[in-house]
């Protein structure tokens, strides 16, 4: 299940921002927060999942992708990690791209994904940012990831006060390579906020990303 594919653009997170790339966003997730900025993937109580969600092949998707000439492909969702046996299929088909997941950090990786693709980009809500009694925080997926080598940690930070909490799930599941980015969906709360975390990020000896296509696009789709 698909909810759009989009690009050339720049990947707007993480390691690789400013990297020109195509989308595959995914739909469904296994969690419900309330700040989500792609309701569309999942919450079926405000949308209508055949209106906002296709089926695709995979020899569908890797003919969009090799009819375009970004070298990096972003898979996304939702979580893409609920669609894992296709994902799998998906990324060795494409073995001649960079394959990055952008994941919420609750689902195991199968080994297959894992030799495959690039690299993840594992999101863990913190507290605040999920729904109550969403399953935000699955140590067993947690340490997988971490220890599989190919993981980065991107935590979405809304205020300076959140960075404790990061530093406690760093510490307990010894999480490499440590992003925090900003919580905003428009340029100037986006900028704000990296402002207000910047100082702290670097005392901290961890890296901060934009989300440069907010900073760029504002909260225009396929972007
Ligand atoms: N440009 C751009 N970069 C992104 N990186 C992660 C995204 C996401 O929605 O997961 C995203 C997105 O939606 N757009
Ligand atoms: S994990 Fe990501 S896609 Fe799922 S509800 Fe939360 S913010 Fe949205
Ligand atoms: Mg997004």
């Amino acid at each position: 299940m698909v909810a759009e594919c989009f690009g050339p653009t720049f990947q707007g997170e993480g390691p690789s921002v400013g990297q020109q790339s195509l989308f595959v966003r995914l739909s469904r997730c296994n969690l419900s927060c309330p700040g989500c900025d792609t309701p569309e993937t999942w919450d079926w109580s405000r949308f209508d999942p055949r209106e906002v969600s296709t089926r695709h092949g995979v020899e569908d998707l890797a003919a969009w992708v090799m009819a375009r000439s970004p070298r990096l492909v972003v898979v996304t969702g939702g979580e893409p990690l609920l669609q894992q046996p296709q994902l799998v299929d998906l990324v060795q088909v494409l073995s001649g791209r960079r394959v990055e997941v952008e994941t919420n950090g609750t689902v195991v990786p199968m080994p297959e994904l894992v030799e495959s693709v690039s690299g993840f980009n594992v999101s863990p809500k913190l507290a605040a940012f999920a729904a109550p009694g969403d399953r935000r925080i699955v140590p067993e997926a947690l340490e997988a990831l971490a220890a599989c080598g190919k993981a980065r940690f991107k935590f979405v930070v809304h205020e300076a006060g959140q960075l404790d909490e990061v530093a406690s799930l760093v510490e307990e599941f010894s999480l490499p390579d440590v992003w925090v980015m900003p919580e905003g969906a428009n340029s100037a709360v986006v900028l704000r906020t990296m402002r207000e975390l910047a100082d702290q990020v670097l005392g901290r000896g961890w890296n901060l990303t934009p989300r440069l296509h907010t900073l760029l696009w504002e909260a225009e789709r396929g972007r």
